[in-house]
């Protein structure tokens, strides 16, 4: 590579014009990082996947095994000569537990326990410290069991024994605690034992599959979701805790082919996740998708879904219904729900909805260790690459707050041959899954994205957030910060975020402050003026259920009833979520 520069500059996306830098690379190899490799965009589009579906994957991290789209994922099919028990499938078991690149629970779990934790409900709940006791399905168990999962995290002991009442939830709890297996594993679990009742019928099911024997998908849970891959993430995920099971689950996501896609549906589908976009597409084809079956509609990131970005799409997918049928139960989950987001949610929620809050919403974990550098625009370049190489190789995600700043990054970190990958909305999907694959598998240990990457993405091993650029307040301000920097130390796992604050940034600055105090962090000279006086009072906008003028006040603005406090207050031993008659014994499960 070194002994022709230019050859390797003509493989990058063109966009930096950036000389290769011999010095740099020098530089970065004694710094052990792993060699770039090479991108070549105009042949990577071209890849062997144009051969059809179920051509491997092109680009970098090209692995003959890697599905064409994640859609296309191996998922475990159901035989109506199946009884009442399904057989476990060893070579399906060994792809979807025992995949070397997911997460493990860290040392600092325990961290995540010790949430306070805030649930008001009209109805009782009695929280669930071990899964054995949550009344799940007993293949649901064995599923939980492959995930690695020991103990349910706070917001899953709420949720899970909320969803057995058909109750509404908005649940919020940090980024990494585990909200995605909170809204599947009990949904998913209640279904198993109904499934033959409730799912639509297919053809000649376990069968292989020929167009005759397409059906009408008709979901029994719909999960929505703002981004791609999410909407994939939380497949895989869905593709786990189905095992063994009838319910088989499908992705509908923008940029990948529909016809693929569809192709799935039509094979049958009662899990559907998707993003908004291309569910509207699906629905507008009755022959293809409908929702008339749907027990379990979820909304994650729901701040964001509820934005008036999202307003036309959201109201069509919820149908207009305010839940008055006691059939169908609405959930919406995040880390982050400020106040003007909670208030439309409630919207399209019954009146009774309960609501589960671990932690203040839109805080983030006092696992990720938080630094604050301030750094001039012009100088920015330079110091990420003097970051980079000051400490180990590890894996990285860089946000930037332009596309057009990520292609640019992107070279630049390339041409001084550090293994760089990007990801941003204008890249084909092709290249925005491959970008992630070779992310996650540790073959381009630094990604460069841009916000389309700041909510959900739950990668194994990411060590290190840098906001090259800071979130400004009309891009997501102080909840863009904690989603971003929420992508490492996830699950009890610790994870470092460097951000790069200068003059430009001074309107993210107050939140920022109150930020770093509330989870201990140091505030960096250059921001002590924007302390709050009385720092032991801090006051956040969303830490409050108060909803503002006109709601009665000193009461639970979210609903009439009185809330139910069953917090652990941080730093206390964890009591079994506070209920009276926890389990003695169960609080040692939490460390
Ligand atoms: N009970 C559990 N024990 C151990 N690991 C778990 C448990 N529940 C979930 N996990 C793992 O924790 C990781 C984070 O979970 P998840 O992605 O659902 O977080 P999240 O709360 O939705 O975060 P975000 O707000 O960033 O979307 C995942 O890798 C998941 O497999």
């Amino acid at each position: 590579m070194s002994e022709n520069g230019e050859a390797l500059a003509d493989v990058t996306n063109k966009v930096a014009n950036i000389k290769v830098n011999e010095e740099a690379i020098k530089r970065v190899r004694e710094a052990q990082w792993a060699e770039p490799q090479k991108f070549d965009y105009d042949a990577y589009n071209a890849g062997p996947r144009d051969a059809g579906p179920s051509g491997p994957a092109a680009g970098p991290d090209a692995d003959a095994n890697a599905p064409s789209w994640a859609a296309n994922a191996i998922r475990y099919e159901w035989s109506e000569e199946y009884g009442d028990v399904a057989p476990r499938h060893q070579a399906l078991e060994n792809m979807l537990f025992h995949d070397e690149n997911k997460m493990d629970m860290g040392d600092k779990f325990k961290h995540i326990t010790e949430m306070k934790v805030t649930f008001e409900s009209e109805t009782k709940i009695k929280p669930v410290t071990r899964f054995e006791d949550a009344g799940l399905h007993p293949v649901m168990l064995e599923n939980i069991k492959l995930c690695g999962y020991k103990v349910p995290t706070p917001i899953q002991a709420y949720v899970l024994p909320s969803v057995f009442k058909d109750i509404d939830i908005i649940g919020i709890a940090q980024t990494g605690s585990g909200k995605t297996a909170a809204f599947l594993i009990p949904t998913i679990s209640k279904l198993m034992g109904k499934a033959k009742q409730l799912a639509a019928p297919r053809a000649r099911a376990g069968q292989p599959y020929s167009p005759e024997d397409a059906v009408r998908a008709e979901p029994l849970i719909l999960i929505v979701v703002p981004t791609r891959e999410l909407a994939t993430q939380i497949f895989d995920e869905a593709r786990r805790l189905c095992y063994r099971s009838m319910l088989r689950p499908c992705v509908a996501y923008g940029g990948g082919p529909s016809r693929e896609q569809m192709d799935e549906l039509r094979k049958g589908c009662d899990v559907l996740i998707a993003t908004p976009g291309r569910l509207m597409d699906f629905m507008q084809r009755g022959h293809l998708l409908s929702l008339s079956r749907v027990k379990y509609t979820i909304i994650d990131e729901a701040d964001e879904m509820v934005s008036p970005d999202w307003v036309d799409d959201m109201k069509q997918i919820m149908g207009g219904d305010s839940n008055d049928d006691d059939d169908h139960v609405y959930m919406m989950f995040s880390a982050t729900f400020p106040k003007e987001a909670r208030a439309v949610a409630k919207e399209y929620m019954s009146s009774q909805h309960i609501r589960i809050r671990v932690g203040r919403a839109g805080s983030s974990h006092i696992n990720v260790t938080q630094k604050i550098l301030f750094v001039d625009e012009a100088k920015k370049r330079d110091c990420l690459f003097d970051l980079l190489l000051s400490m180990p190789p590890a894996r990285t995600i860089v946000f930037v707050n332009t596309k057009k700043g990520a292609d640019f990054l992107d070279d630049f970190l390339y041409n001084r041959g550090l293994p760089s990958t990007s990801i941003h909305s204008d890249r084909t999907q092709r290249e925005r899954e491959d970008a992630l694959r070779a992310f996650r598998t540790g073959k381009a240990p630094l990604l460069v994205a841009t916000g389309v990457s700041a909510r959900g993405l739950d990668i194994k091993n990411v060590m290190h957030i840098i906001n090259y650029d800071m979130p400004s307040n009309d891009h997501g301000g102080i909840h863009e910060y904690v989603h971003r920097i929420g992508r490492t130390a996830r699950i009890g796992n610790v994870g470092m975020a460097t951000s790069f604050y200068n003059d430009r940034n001074e309107d993210i600055a107050d939140a920022l402050v109150k930020l770093l105090l509330e989870t201990r962090q140091e505030v960096p000279d250059f921001l002590e003026g924007y302390k709050p006086e009385n720092v032991e009072d801090l006051q956040f906008d969303d830490d409050t259920d108060e909803e503002g003028e006109g709601e009665a006040s000193g009461g639970d603005a979210w609903g009439a009833t009185e809330p139910q406090n069953n917090g652990n207050t941080n730093g206390e031993a964890a009591s079994g979520w506070g209920a009276d008659d926890a389990a003695a014994g169960d609080k040692d499960a939490w460390n």
